[in-house]
């Protein structure tokens, strides 16, 4: 019998957030480009008598632990589907930023789907598993799939991009998190009644990424939040002026934000950036990584002796 499950799944980054007008139902359209990046949540699940969840980590107390929490949502909505209870502990090993603009409750989602879906048995297809996630949230199914991709509709329409290199960035946690649809709300004020065209990816946004081509990229990020972030919390624009003078060759703010992402030409471009980020006291804590990385990802099992 199996014991426990754990996945590792990673955050995400958005080279490119193209947001079009508001729609009847609450949401926007978007050409919305993700990249996953190597900073990961850890989803354990284990049998236990009724449905828990427990979060360890830096942000831990500003993690949901009741039935709101993406995670539980998961195991709930996998339980329905599977006809029995969701009887299951989830810990949240945390270490993607909370409400930051990198997906931390999405890559919750879809990491406890996968491993409920293992500890149980259930086989659900690879369908089912983005079918449930995308009735989770809009970028819940790109948190199973990870690497690089186009979201359409609200996000959860995805396709897959080819990639042809890997891309280094640092990261500026703030303090504090931003919401996402007080961000999007921002967005539509800031708009007023001036048009707004269908979102589109960009060609020489999708080239870049294709070619592996850092500075083709970072010619290319564009962000439609990224206003709103700014009008809400206006503190953002010294965090990103820092990036740039330090020679990031993209400072942006990442989707709703308030995380700040800068591109780098490399890695030692990338710990130089970081560095002048920590001491320009602009920001909580800095993080180097690179991505595209690999979506959820069963990364332990255990199995009880029984
Ligand atoms: C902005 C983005 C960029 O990838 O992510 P974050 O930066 O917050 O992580 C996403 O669009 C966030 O996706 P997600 O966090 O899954 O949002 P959801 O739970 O589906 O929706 C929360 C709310 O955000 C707004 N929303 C979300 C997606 C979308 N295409 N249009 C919207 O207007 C709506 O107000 C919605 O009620
Ligand atoms: N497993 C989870 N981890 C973090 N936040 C969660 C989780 N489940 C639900 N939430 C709620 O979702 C909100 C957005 O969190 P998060 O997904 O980290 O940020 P973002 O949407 O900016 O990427 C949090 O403020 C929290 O109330």
């Amino acid at each position: 019998m199996t014991a426990s499950v754990t996945v590792r799944v990673p955050a995400k980054v958005n080279v490119q957030l193209a947001v079009g007008p508001l729609r009847t139902d609450g949401f926007h359209d978007l050409a919305n480009v993700f990249l996953a990046v190597g900073l990961y949540d850890e989803v354990t699940v284990r049998p236990a008598d009724e449905l828990r969840v427990t979060c360890s980590g830096a942000d831990a107390a500003q993690v949901p632990l009741d039935r709101t929490n993406l995670a539980a949502r998961a195991a709930l909505a996998l339980a329905a589907r599977h006809g029995r209870e969701a009887n299951v502990h989830i810990h949240i090993d945390k270490d993607i930023p909370v409400a930051g603009g990198m997906a931390g409750g999405s890559a919750d989602g879809a990491g406890a789907l996968l491993a409920c879906d293992a500890l149980w048995g259930t086989g659900a297809s690879r369908e089912e598993l983005l079918e449930i996630c995308a009735e989770l949230g809009s970028d819940v199914p790109f948190s199973l799939v990870g690497g690089a991709a186009l979201g359409r509709g609200r996000g959860e329409l995805l396709t897959p991009l080819e990639t042809g290199g890997t891309f280094s960035w640092v990261f500026a946690v703030a303090d504090g998190g931003l919401s996402t649809p007080a961000v999007y709300a921002e967005c539509d004020r800031l708009r007023g009644t001036t048009p707004v065209p269908d979102p589109e990816p960009s060609a020489a946004l999708l080239a870049a990424l294709r070619t592996g081509d850092a500075t083709a990229l970072a010619a290319a990020v564009s962000n439609d939040l990224q206003p709103a972030a700014v009008s809400l919390r206006p503190s953002l624009a010294a965090t990103l002026a820092a990036g740039e003078e330090a020679g990031a060759l993209a400072a942006m703010v990442s989707g709703s934000g308030p995380t700040t992402a800068f591109l780098t030409a490399g890695e030692a471009e990338a710990e130089k950036v970081a560095d002048a980020l920590r001491s320009s006291g602009t920001c909580r804590a800095v993080r180097v990584t690179s991505g595209p990385v690999p979506g959820a990802t069963v990364c332990g099992t255990a199995r009880s002796s029984a």
